[in-house]
């Protein structure tokens, strides 16, 4: 069966973004959808995209305004699409349906899976998801010492969610390192992971949980609830299909580019991870010898932005 290249559009004003409602007799009829459709041969996805979302919703918008979001594969049986998806906060016009389709604006926390063909679920995550997964690890401390250093990092930093890493501490001593760290991040609205056995969760009420991948391997369900939030660490395309069999919001890959971290790991370039990424069905993060500055360059690569446990830190 062919694959159809649909361009899709996630349009934002302020924390709200445009959602339409299928026809009840198209593919996928009845559910919401964000704005879009087949890529005509010879056409751009990009320019596919600026002439769909002025046929179905009467909005003009700039090509140079489009950014990455996340591509999909998916195969509903009887078709098989790539959604290629793309933001933009900037256009003119009121959006209306062209079609006679209805349409409205809705916060991201309000988009729900099951309203959604299925091949919208990774979107969905990918929308709640920041472009930048930063780590802790200062490796050697522990105690006070390393949770005022975490905090002193993570208030310079502002993530809006962040992985607690510190596999060197022995598990009482990291889930009373945590809990203080939930506290602090709580009151912040930073969403706290944890790293590890998922059962660390029923010690500490973390936003979710982040598989190293000697622990995902092991798991044939997802460990948690869908209200959690569901990480895990891959290195190669096998690890990225057992994690979206798993039901992980996201994962990290890598390492793109040499880490003092992991000084043994071979890196595996952009051009690798790019290719890995585009078969990969759930959001990515880049991982492994990058900074901050490289968010740009990781979305390019298909990615949902950067993880980094040391570059960005050390500056704070
Ligand atoms: N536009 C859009 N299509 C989606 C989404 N999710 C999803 O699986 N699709 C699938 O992508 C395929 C193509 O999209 P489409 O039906 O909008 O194509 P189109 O606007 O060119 O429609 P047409 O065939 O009436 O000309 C459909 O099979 C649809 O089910 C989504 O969020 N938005
Ligand atoms: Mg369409």
């Amino acid at each position: 069966m062919k694959e159809v290249h649909v361009a899709v559009g996630v349009v934002r004003q302020g924390d709200r973004i445009l959602i339409a409602r299928r026809p009840d007799d198209a593919h996928q009829g009845g559910l919401l959808e964000f704005p879009g459709g087949k890529v005509e041969p010879e056409e751009r996805v990009q320019q596919a995209l600026v002439r769909e979302l002025d046929e179905e919703v009467g909005l003009r918008i700039d090509p140079r305004n489009l950014r990455p979001v996340i591509g999909i594969r998916h195969d509903y049986g009887d078709k098989r699409v790539f959604l290629d998806v793309w933001e933009t906060d900037r256009f003119e016009g009121e959006p209306h349906g062209r079609e006679g389709q209805p349409v409205q604006w809705l916060a991201v926390d309000a988009l729900h899976d099951d309203d959604f063909p299925a091949a919208n679920r990774p979107i969905i995550r990918a929308l709640r998801l920041p472009h930048q997964y930063p780590i802790t690890g200062d490796a050697g401390m522990d105690g006070a010492a390393l949770v005022d250093h975490t905090c002193r990092r993570l208030a310079a930093l502002r993530p809006s969610i962040c992985l607690f890493r510190a596999p060197w501490l022995s598990r009482d001593a990291y889930l009373d390192a945590a809990g203080q760290l939930l506290d602090w991040c709580s009151a912040r609205s930073i969403r706290l992971m944890l790293h590890g056995d998922p059962a660390l969760l029923a010690s500490i009420p973390a936003a979710g949980i982040h598989l190293p991948w000697h622990v995902a391997r092991r798991l044939d369900t997802r460990p948690l609830a869908s209200s959690g939030v569901l990480g895990v660490s891959c290195h190669q395309e096998d690890e990225l299909a057992h994690a979206a069999h798993l039901g992980a919001d996201f994962v990290t890959l890598g390492p793109v580019a040499e880490t003092a971290s992991h000084p043994d790991a071979v890196p595996m370039g952009w051009p690798r991870f790019t290719e890995l990424a585009a078969r990969a069905t759930v959001p990515v993060y880049a991982l492994g010898g990058l900074s901050l500055e490289d968010v740009e360059r990781a979305r390019e690569a298909g990615a949902q932005g950067v993880a980094g446990i040391g570059t960005w830190w050390s500056n704070c």
